[in-house]
């Protein structure tokens, strides 16, 4: 870590291109996702619009089936008193979560999004090792469920996208990782048409460098936020972690 921090290697070849004084020229248009979506991570740019295709193609149009917005930050609570788990260093988990992404992930299923076009995004390798078990374990096996895309970290999905974005955040306790803009733009830029966001909003809205994503101050683009209903849930059996088989 003291190695890694003396190097600077936490900092892009971009950047180490931009201080030794390489002309740049900024992107000003997307053309990837919905305004809307677009709307979470441009203000890290200086003017960055959209192409016109995302707001006239017919597919850019249309609303997501069962869902009311494109864009959603779902508040999770305590599972059993508990959010996030460490049973590693590290190896963060958060049971309550899994249990939301694995049950949208179904959910749109059987409303008919292709599984291919679905991908799930974590923050951290202890709970994309969890989602993993569950998924295979409850999805897997039924040929009407199947599996989704991807589910894999944020960092490892960089320069890729899908059409919809399950992302999990994790973290319960203290923000961690995602407090890095850079991964916190990559977590939001990955979603073409859905970005449905599972974490514990008032941990990620009161961090400062985050509040342009999670505190939108446009009314109209402000995200959603869906309060849980305090029920309690089905006990779960989470399988270990070690068996994991998928690719990612
Ligand atoms: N001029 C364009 N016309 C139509 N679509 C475009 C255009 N430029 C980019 N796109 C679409 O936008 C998406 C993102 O493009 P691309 O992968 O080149 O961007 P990127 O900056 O490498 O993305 P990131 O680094 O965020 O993964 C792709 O789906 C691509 O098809």
């Amino acid at each position: 870590m003291a190695f890694q921090k003396f190097c600077n290697m936490e900092q892009s070849l971009f950047t180490r291109l931009v201080r030794l004084g390489v002309p740049t020229v900024d992107l000003d248009a997307q053309g990837r996702a919905r305004p809307g979506i677009a709307s979470l991570y441009n203000w890290r740019y200086k003017k960055l619009g959209s192409l016109s295709h995302v707001m006239v193609h017919p597919e850019y149009k249309k609303p997501n089936a069962g869902f009311v917005f494109h864009y959603q930050l779902i508040d999770v609570q305590d599972f059993n008193g508990v959010g996030e788990s460490e049973l590693n260093p590290f190896f963060y988990q958060n049971l309550r979560e899994v249990e939301y992404v694995v049950a949208t992930f179904m959910y749109m299923r059987l409303l008919g999004y292709p599984a291919e076009k679905i991908s799930v995004l974590i923050t951290y390798n202890g709970q994309k090792h969890l989602i993993r078990d569950v998924i295979k374990q409850r999805c897997g096996r039924n040929q009407f469920i199947g599996t989704p895309h991807k589910v894999t970290t944020v960092d490892r999905y960089q320069g890729q996208q899908n059409d919809y974005i399950l992302l999990s955040l994790v973290r319960t306790k203290t923000v961690g990782h995602l407090r890095d803009v850079r991964r916190l733009v990559v977590a939001m830029s990955r979603a073409r048409l859905g970005l449905y966001v599972f974490g514990r909003v008032s941990l990620f809205s009161n961090c400062f460098e985050l509040t342009p994503t999670f505190n939108k101050a446009e009314p109209l683009e402000t995200p959603p936020i869906i309060e849980e209903k305090k029920e309690e849930m089905l006990e779960t059996q989470p399988v270990e972690s070690q068996d994991v088989k998928m690719e990612g």
